[in-house]
């Protein structure tokens, strides 16, 4: 199975939530016409890292994301894994991912695990404690976001369900890109997985975040990779090479997790 992602690494307006959200559609409509499948988005898109003005900013139930993604997946008929935004449910704040199937639908969701302290997620928001599972054509894939990628043991999980794709939406740092091509690369090998990873560019008041946003084999190669500015590029991966890696090395099989507690 062949499943063809565009990368749409956007840059963000620190808490603007109505300007974030009008620049979603001509990345939808270029991944059309390179002919998408999905098209991922980064990490809190919405509102930036304002998390001060969560109380002011912060969609709602997710109510918005959730239409404007299913409207523009609806319209433009391919599936969009909507990043991550800023939510409020039930008096708490969560960094959350949407992704909307091709007729519009929302099939998926996912409060970030692991909360970034260095940038005080800590202070403002409430951690997700579940995995999500969806399928891109028939392909199972799951979603972290930004810092959950240190965490090795958390994608080991989602990868002892089915899935053949992970997708990290980020807001990363430029000083750690170095990191962020490791640790992605890393969690590619060892889960032997393709990682789909998109973070965004430009600046906020505290960071400059530099781009990179990549899609890794699961040998641990690079298929595409932006560089630090804003745009969309599209490239087109083999889900077989998971089924090769897997077959050639099985390193599910020899693991002894009666050793790992
Ligand atoms: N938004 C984030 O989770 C940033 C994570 C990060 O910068 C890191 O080094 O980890």
């Amino acid at each position: 199975m062949k499943l063809t992602i565009s990368l749409a690494q956007m840059n963000v307006a620190f808490g603007q939530p109505a300007e974030n959200f009008s620049r979603l559609e001509p990345f939808v409509a270029q991944a059309a016409d390179e002919h998408a499948d999905i098209v991922v988005f980064p990490e809190m898109w919405n509102t930036g890292y304002d998390l001060t003005r969560l109380a002011d900013i912060a969609d709602v139930n997710g109510a918005q994301t959730q239409h404007v993604l299913s409207s523009l997946a609806e319209k433009y008929h391919l599936m969009i894994h909507g990043g991550s935004v800023a939510t409020e449910r039930h008096g708490h704040f969560y960094n959350t991912t949407y992704v909307a199937n091709a007729d519009g639908q929302i099939i998926a969701s996912y409060d970030k695990v692991h909360l970034f302290g260095l940038m005080h997620e800590d202070d403002y928001l409430t951690s997700g404690n579940a995995k999500d599972r969806f399928e891109v054509k028939s392909v199972p894939a799951t979603s972290v976001i930004c810092y959950d990628i240190r965490f090795p043991e958390w994608l080991r999980t989602l990868s002892l369900t089915d899935s053949r794709v992970i997708f990290v939406p980020a807001e990363w740092p430029t000083p750690r890109i170095a990191q962020w091509r490791k640790l992605l690369a890393a969690r590619a090998i060892e889960n032997q997985s393709y990682v789909v990873a998109v973070n965004r560019v430009g600046s906020d008041p505290d960071n400059h975040f530099g781009g990179n946003s990549v899609v890794i084999d699961p040998l641990g190669n690079e298929v595409l990779r932006l560089d630090d500015q804003e745009g969309l590029q599209t490239t087109t991966i083999d889900i077989a090479a998971t089924d090769k890696a897997r077959g050639f090395m099985p390193v599910f099989a020899d693991r002894r997790p009666e050793l790992y507690q």
